[in-house]
């Protein structure tokens, strides 16, 4: 099956079938479809996926109720695009089922299931206008469910407009930027009215500069159109500025499943913590609420935490540097500037581990001095066994 291909079959039923019921402004096939979606609740129940022998996914459990903008993030190869093409339809797990708005959709094919991508490479038809790319899962369809040529240009217009590219619509894709293109992948992927809207990378190839206004913009897209949406990306800054939810993934499994503050301001794993910023991570040993860091013992409190091996991990803006005799003894090792901060790379317990932070260019500090640490916020990981 070519991923490139809009799929919009059943679309028809469904939207005659709203219609019926609701009574809501949701029209008829014939008529052009408004912009906004009747969102749905995406299920996915224990999925597993392998490739011949080799597991991708482990037994994967995820919701995500109608109209929100979930992330799925993690690193390369921890089983993100393998998720969203089983949603899609693209790929069959082997375990578990995918269910969309209570239907068990397992079975459907990428067409039954009327979803509509955007991809990092996603290749427009470059023989076709702008306006015709919009217009193609449309035009498609069987006559029994196409719209007429007035709607449907009505309604190209309408995405058209919607992703600001108005005036271009003559324009082939050989004749518009990156990042116009992939706008005008997200109007064509709108255009077939999807239940829900898939993304893989779509900002993956672009520059930053360009990356940053995409995923504004795309946040506004959202807010106007209510589609469910599941957004593929290894980029943490891009999955907190974008996403209701962010779901960590990590070798095939779901670390953690929160909003952007949860998962930045209580990380469930130090994986998490990790991954999702900067990080100043200490290996500890506790007894008794006491902490010791290669031997020396560490000022630190750590009441209640269990005894045993754990992981101090702290963010480096709660990071202080102080007198030595105070905190965490640490003998600096390089300082380096960056435009607002300066860097401070620093020895801890007497030479045994390396941390890197990062303090406000008005702090001084100079490289070889011994200095105390003060970490004003942070949380402890028990070591895994
Ligand atoms: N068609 C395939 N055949 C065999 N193995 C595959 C196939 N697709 C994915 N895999 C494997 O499944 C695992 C998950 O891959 P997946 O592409 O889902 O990860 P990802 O998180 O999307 O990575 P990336 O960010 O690099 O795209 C990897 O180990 C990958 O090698």
């Amino acid at each position: 099956m070519d991923q490139r291909v809009i799929h919009d079959a059943s679309l028809a039923d469904r939207a005659a079938g709203a219609s019926r019921h609701s009574g809501s402004d949701h029209l008829l096939p014939t008529e052009p479809s408004p912009i906004h979606a009747v969102p749905i609740d995406v299920h996915v129940e224990n999925v597993t996926k392998s490739f011949d022998t080799t597991p991708a996914l482990h037994g994967i459990d995820l919701d995500v109720p109608g109209g929100e903008l979930v992330a799925l993030l993690g690193p390369s190869g921890s089983g993100k695009t393998t998720l969203l093409r089983i949603v899609a339809g693209l790929e069959f797990p082997t375990g578990g089922r995918v269910m969309f708005g209570g239907e068990d959709a397992s079975h459907l094919s990428v067409q039954e299931r009327n979803i509509g991508f955007v991809f990092q490479h996603y290749a427009l038809f470059k023989h076709m206008t702008v306006f015709d790319n919009v217009a193609f899962g449309l035009t498609v369809r069987p006559a029994a469910t196409r719209p007429s040529k007035k709607d449907i240009r009505e309604r190209v217009l309408k995405l058209i407009d919607l992703v600001q590219l108005s005036g271009l619509e003559k324009r082939y894709p050989t004749q518009l930027s990156g990042g116009q293109r992939q706008r005008v992948a997200l109007a064509r992927a709108l255009a077939i009215e999807p239940r829900v809207l898939l993304l893989d990378e779509p900002f993956g190839a672009l520059d930053a500069k360009v990356r940053k206004d995409l995923r504004r913009w795309l946040k506004e897209i959202h807010a106007r159109t209510g589609h469910t949406t599941l957004f593929v990306t290894h980029d943490q800054e891009e999955a907190m500025e974008l996403a209701d939810r962010i779901v960590v993934m990590r070798a095939g499994r779901i670390e953690q499943v929160g909003t952007p503050d949860d998962i930045y301001d209580r990380p469930a794993t130090p994986f998490v913590f990790d991954f999702i910023g900067e990080s100043v991570h200490l290996e500890v040993e506790i007894r008794g609420g006491r902490g010791t860091l290669a031997g020396q013992p560490l000022d630190l409190d750590l009441t209640g935490e269990k005894d045993g091996r754990a992981d101090v991990f702290a963010r480096p803006v709660d990071v202080e540097i102080a007198a030595p005799g105070r905190g965490i003894a640490a003998r600096v090792i390089a300082v380096r500037r960056t435009a607002g901060h300066r860097l401070v790379e620093a020895e801890v317990g007497a030479g045994h581990q390396r941390v890197e932070f990062a303090v406000p260019a008005s702090v001084e500090v100079t490289a070889g001095a011994d200095v105390g640490l003060v970490l004003n916020a942070f949380r402890v990981y028990p070591a895994a066994a």
